[in-house]
């Protein structure tokens, strides 16, 4: 069942298409992982989710319902969030419970309950300006917890931590997925690969590659062959382009990097053929393209 999923989501800025027809469906109980490069598109992808922002077109579908207000259930955490520096964590969630329906003494003590689960336990009272970035990230986490929402929205949560920021909120998130349906926005791979089910690979706006985890290894994980040569091979390789084992080829003047479907086939007619020979190979290598090759292709331009 999806807790969330769009159908042909668009979004227009003076009429430039920042989101183009976009179809996704975020799992129940799952962590999804919308990865991209700057400007990809997610914040605004997350506001619009999160019932911040109005699509151009397309639709919001929550719980599988079209239209309605959802955002009560919600929680969300924005990219740049912003806390009453004179306010300490617990008068802070609190706070937020009172403004989300519940009565002070409730918001007190779910309060209470959040920030120890977010690890803020000791530093509840102190003023949140005197809050490191990790702590205050996890403060964020703990406010969009307040009232028990379907889905957890995270937008960029750990990519302005230094490495121990970073690692205290990714352990929050893996102790959270275990309760709480997860969908949090980042541009680098490694933390999607960490403590995601799903991951949607987004560029300009569209997704380029989606798939769980696995799929998306195992999809990405192709075998290729590596070539180096002394002579120019960029005649040699427009013939072999049309062979039916390749997938893709990236040529260089003298290097090429073929993506194959059938290694064993690929490695027998490269060896055998004449011209090959010709070019003077100076290396020949069997390499995997992954998940991070892709990424990188993506991220690159
Ligand atoms: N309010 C706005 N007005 C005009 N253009 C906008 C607005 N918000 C976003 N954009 C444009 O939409 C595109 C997507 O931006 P968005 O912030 O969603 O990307 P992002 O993937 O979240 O990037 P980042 O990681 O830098 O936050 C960008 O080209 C951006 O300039």
């Amino acid at each position: 069942m999806s807790v969330i999923s769009t159908e042909q989501l668009t979004k227009s800025f003076g009429g430039v298409k920042a989101i183009k027809e976009l179809d996704i469906i975020i799992r129940e109980g799952a962590c999804t992982a919308l990865l991209g490069p700057n400007g990809a598109g997610k914040t605004t992808t997350l506001n619009m989710l999160a019932g911040l922002s109005k699509p151009t077109s397309g639709k919001v579908r929550f719980l599988e319902k079209d239209g309605g207000d959802h955002r009560g259930h919600i929680g969300y955490l924005p990219q740049y969030p912003t806390f009453y520096g004179w306010m300490s964590g617990i008068e802070y969630v609190s706070y937020l419970g009172e403004l989300s329906g519940l009565p002070k003494k409730d918001a007190v003590r779910k309060g209470k309950e959040l920030l120890s689960l977010v690890g803020l336990e000791k530093d509840m009272k102190k003023k949140t300006a005197g809050y490191s970035g990790g702590m205050k990230q996890r403060l964020g986490i703990a406010q969009a917890l307040i009232h028990d929402p379907k889905l957890v929205i995270l937008d960029e949560p750990v990519s302005a931590l230094d490495p121990h920021g970073r690692r205290e909120v990714l352990e929050l998130m893996r102790e959270m997925k275990k309760k709480t349906t997860i969908l949090f926005s980042t541009h680098v791979l490694h933390d999607a690969e960490e403590i995601s089910d799903d991951i949607y690979i987004m560029k300009e706006g569209k997704v380029i590659a989606e798939g769980s985890l696995v799929e998306l290894q195992k999809k990405y994980q192709q075998p290729a062959v590596h070539i180096e040569t002394e002579k120019n091979l960029n005649e040699w390789s427009e013939n072999l382009l049309t062979a039916e084992w390749i997938r893709n080829a990236e040529i260089k003047e003298k290097a090429v990097t073929l993506t194959v479907s059938d290694l064993h086939q690929a490695r027998v007619a490269i060896l055998n053929d004449p011209a090959f020979h010709l070019l003077q190979p100076v290396r020949f290598e069997i390499v995997k393209t992954s998940l991070e090759d892709l990424f990188m292709q993506v991220t690159k331009s």
